[in-house]
């Protein structure tokens, strides 16, 4: 069902958390790697995600981009509930408006550069294969990597890598980009690349970008800093030491 935008003019958020929980639950202890969460996030917005070790940023990035499901609470994608949606549903929805980029890349190691990129098209359907090539073919230009058109992931460095995937997450020209630590295994001059990539995809297609990152120097760039303290949000990131100090995240034991 699609909710009313909120004051009659504006889009929705791109993104609206409610009241989001994840539970990881083992025999004898249950984590809340999410808490209650409230967030939004609006169209075209560059915002950096921070937090300690644990905080519960990857899975906040897995729940937006429906790899992951709350245990409780509602997220709305573009004022869409995705409460309920089949496994089937979920995939398309992820395919037609979310881009990922990872840390360890996640290259496809038997498949070229050019059909790494070109991947996503086949998962969208109806697209014949020439025009898939073409458009991968132009985001590798877009990220300086067509020269590698015909190479395997195993013989680019990490920051060629990090390019592909960039432009792997691009080729849907998805409305939502999440970024797990992008520059966490990179030099600081392929991490400058990566990140001026992301800039561009920002500015020049107006994409909507979350992107965890521990490195303070990269989260500066971004519009707005969103900290994460024990599976919440904060806007007393300093909290993080005390909390930790007195004994960490919140855990229950599981009844018997
Ligand atoms: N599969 C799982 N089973 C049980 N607990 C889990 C599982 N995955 C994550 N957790 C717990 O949930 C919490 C949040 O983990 P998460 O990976 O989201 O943190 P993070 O902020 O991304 O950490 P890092 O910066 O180290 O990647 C942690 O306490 C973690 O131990």
């Amino acid at each position: 069902m699609t909710e009313p935008a909120r004051d009659g003019l504006k889009k929705p958020p791109v993104i609206e958390l409610r009241k989001v929980s994840r539970i990881y639950r083992t025999e004898t202890v249950m984590t809340y790697a999410l808490h209650d969460m409230d967030l939004i996030l609006e169209g075209g917005e560059y915002v950096a995600l921070m937090g300690r070790s644990g905080s519960g940023k990857t899975t906040l990035l897995a729940i937006l981009g429906l790899l992951d499901e709350p245990s409780g609470g509602e997220y709305l994608l573009a004022g869409q509930s995705l409460r309920g949606l089949s496994e089937d549903r979920r995939a398309r929805v992820r395919n037609a408006h979310i881009g990922f980029v990872f840390q360890s890349f996640n290259l496809i190691g038997d498949l070229s550069v050019q059909d790494n990129v070109a991947l996503p098209l086949v998962y969208r359907g109806g697209i014949a294969g020439a025009q898939r090539q073409r458009q991968a073919r132009a985001l590798l230009e877009e990220v300086g990597m067509a020269h590698r058109a015909r190479h395997y992931p195993n013989q680019l460095s990490g920051g060629e890598a990090q390019r592909v995937a960039i432009a792997r997450a691009l080729v849907t020209d998805p409305q939502l980009i999440l970024a797990d630590e992008p520059t966490g295994n990179l030099d600081t001059v392929s991490a400058e690349a990566v990140m001026g990539l992301l800039d561009t995809a920002h500015r020049n297609r107006g994409a909507t970008i979350l992107m965890a990152t521990h490195d303070a120097h990269y989260a500066s760039r971004a519009q707005r800093v969103i900290h994460l303290v024990d599976g919440k949000v904060t806007d007393k990131p300093e909290q993080a030491d005390r909390n930790l100090a007195q004994g960490g995240r919140l855990e229950r034991s599981v009844p018997r």
